[in-house]
């Protein structure tokens, strides 16, 4: 059975950071790099999530809380049977990431938190969706990192700096990790 092969069990990466951090393009780079090495891969892309798993929720603090463990909930299940779980996602509140944390410890499942760590002002550049454009204009509130809390993660797995750096170098920091941890 694969997840009892060393380096082909399944495990989950959560990428976190602010909105135009660069989580799902160095999750899309990370998960086509796996699925060519033969990885069962799944991406748990947070606005897919939001659409059908979280249909209905919002981004106070509560919502955000449950949208977060139930992604939280669906990566360890589908990383106990061998998936290689990723996970771009915001979440914002450090309460949130230790309870998927615990989740996976609990179940012996590897977990691993990656710090997508674009400072906003680069974020606010890119911004890739037009939100903190939108913010700036008055047309929305409570954009993360702007008028809403990100609390830092204080000890993560690793912490990518991603300015000067394309989203293949920064996807194959987290698979030099995943390597270390002999997870590949
Ligand atoms: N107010 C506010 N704050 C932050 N983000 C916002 C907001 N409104 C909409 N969006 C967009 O929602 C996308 C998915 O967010 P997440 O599910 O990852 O957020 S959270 O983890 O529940 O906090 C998130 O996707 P990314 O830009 O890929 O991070 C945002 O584009
Ligand atoms: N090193 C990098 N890693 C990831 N994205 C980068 C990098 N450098 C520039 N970018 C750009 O930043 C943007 C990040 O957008 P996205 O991945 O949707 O962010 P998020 O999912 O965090 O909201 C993309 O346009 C991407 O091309």
């Amino acid at each position: 059975m694969s997840e009892q092969r060393p380096g082909g069990g399944g495990a989950t990466v959560w990428l976190t950071g602010l909105p135009s951090a660069g989580k799902t393009t160095i999750a899309r780079a990370l998960a086509g790099r796996l699925t060519q090495e033969g990885r069962r891969v799944e991406v748990l892309d947070g606005d897919e999530i939001r659409e059908h798993l979280s249909a209905g929720l919002g981004f106070d603090r509560a919502d955000r809380d449950t949208n977060v463990r139930r992604i939280g909930f669906v990566a360890q299940l589908l990383a106990s049977h061998g998936v290689l779980v990723l996970a771009p996602s915001i979440a914002p509140y450090a309460d949130s990431r230790d309870a998927v944390r615990k989740r996976h410890e609990a179940a012996g499942t590897p977990y691993l938190e990656v710090h997508v760590a674009t400072p906003v002002g680069v974020c606010a550049q890119r911004d890739v969706k037009g939100l903190y454009a939108r913010q700036a204009a008055g047309d929305l509130t409570g954009l993360t990192g702007v008028d809403d809390p990100y609390e830092e993660p204080s000890a993560p797995d690793l912490r990518l700096v991603t300015e000067g750096r394309s989203a293949r170098e920064s996807a194959g920091a987290v698979h030099a990790l995943l390597a270390e941890r002999g997870l590949v």
